[in-house]
């Protein structure tokens, strides 16, 4: 059995990791790490996990927790994993990190959008972990760092069409909403249920969001030449799911019929992505729970725009889910092992 430590397991990604792991036949889960909740039994913290995970939280000692650990997910906030990843790779140990520490090839990148990073020497040996664009480069990578919830929306959504060089790069708008999970389990006013749930609004409006330079990346190296998004993230009152709709100038002469079947034969042999039938589109409903990226497209003909709506469950495909998938790619597990399970509605 692998030993696998969670780093931050009393977070939103990391009971939902323990969650998944439960139901993983190769994994056992040897520590579960806190910062404030350091000494409880992490199933008084989420009691889904009673009678299933006896372990206590622990304090985050970089050292102990190697010990105990073949492979550590770290799923902390960032800066926060930034300061022990290293200690673990030099450990010898294989990690997975949820935070956007090790997602930039560029320090600069990173440091103009998030803080100084403390170990950009790291940054060109960590492999970006959506298996569905690097799955080869992430089978033997010593650190994954797993994409941010709306890149991973996005990029499945767009790949197909900046691949295939079927749209004007310079087009692309992104009009994405989030559950409210999205924003971790940390006390903050502005996600307050009566801050919430009676509404639906923008935030990090005019290109401020931390994501639009990971989407930004990834989509450039796949289109061999700058993609430029517009990007508007949206908060709606729901506990999680993310649907992305995007939209963007067709540099071809292509049908509704042309697009589902350019995306099916894309993402053919794909377990986690679903293309839907011509004039079928996804609902986060669709997703919740599972390890699904859903995708429908068509154009505008009137405009000569593509539109891509693409739905996954933040906390799986968008976190979680994809850190197992991640986990099994490098493990050598089937890619779908622990993560079968089927969305939450019929
Ligand atoms: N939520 C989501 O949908 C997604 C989140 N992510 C990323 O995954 C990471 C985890 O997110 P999420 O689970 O939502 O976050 P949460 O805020 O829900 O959980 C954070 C976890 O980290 C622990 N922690 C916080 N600060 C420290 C610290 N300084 N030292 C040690 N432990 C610490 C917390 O422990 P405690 O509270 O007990 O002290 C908790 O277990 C983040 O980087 C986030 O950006 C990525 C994709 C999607
Ligand atoms: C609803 C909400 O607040 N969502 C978060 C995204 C969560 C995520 O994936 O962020 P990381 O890149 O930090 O991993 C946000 O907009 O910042």
């Amino acid at each position: 059995m692998l030993k696998v430590a969670v780093v931050g397991a009393s977070g939103y990604t990391g009971v939902e990791l323990l969650r998944l792991l439960h139901g993983h036949p190769e994994v056992t889960v040897s520590c579960v790490t806190s910062e404030q909740n350091a000494g409880r039994p992490v199933a008084e913290i989420f009691p889904t996990l009673r009678g299933r995970y006896a372990q206590q939280l622990e304090n985050l000692e970089p050292v102990r927790v190697a010990e105990k650990a073949d492979l550590i997910f770290t799923a902390l906030p960032h800066k926060a994993a930034m300061e022990v990843v290293p200690t673990f790779l030099k450990l010898g140990k294989r990690v997975v990190d949820l935070s956007a520490d090790y997602r930039f090839n560029d320090a600069a990148v990173y440091e103009s959008w998030y803080e100084p990073h403390l170990n950009p020497e790291l940054l060109g040996q960590a492999v970006y972990g959506l298996p569905e664009v690097r799955r080869a480069e992430i089978v033997p990578a010593q650190l994954v760092g797993n994409p941010g919830c709306y890149p991973t929306c996005t990029i499945l959504g767009l790949q197909p069409l900046v691949r295939q060089g079927v749209i004007d790069p310079t087009t692309v708008i992104v009009d994405a909403k989030s559950g409210v999970s999205g924003a971790g389990r940390g006390a903050k006013v502005d996600n307050l249920y009566c801050e919430v749930n009676e509404g639906f609004k923008p935030y990090g409006v005019g290109g401020v969001h931390r994501h639009l330079p990971e989407i930004e990346q990834e989509l450039s190296l796949l289109a061999g030449e700058q993609v430029m998004i517009s990007f508007t993230p949206h908060l709606v009152p729901m506990d999680r799911g993310i649907l992305a709709t995007s939209y963007a100038r067709l540099a071809a002469d292509l049908s509704p019929a042309d697009l589902v079947r350019l995306f099916g034969e894309f993402y053919a042999g794909e377990p986690f992505v679903r293309v839907l039938p011509q004039g079928s589109f996804p609902s986060t409903a669709h997703v919740r729970g599972a390890n699904f990226c859903d995708i429908g497209v068509t154009v505008d003909t009137r405009t000569g725009r593509v539109i891509v709506v693409s739905a996954i469950d933040n906390l799986v495909k968008g976190a979680a889910g994809q850190a197992v998938q991640n986990m099994n790619l490098m493990c050598g597990f089937p890619e779908t092992m622990g993560l079968d399970g089927l969305a939450l509605f019929p």
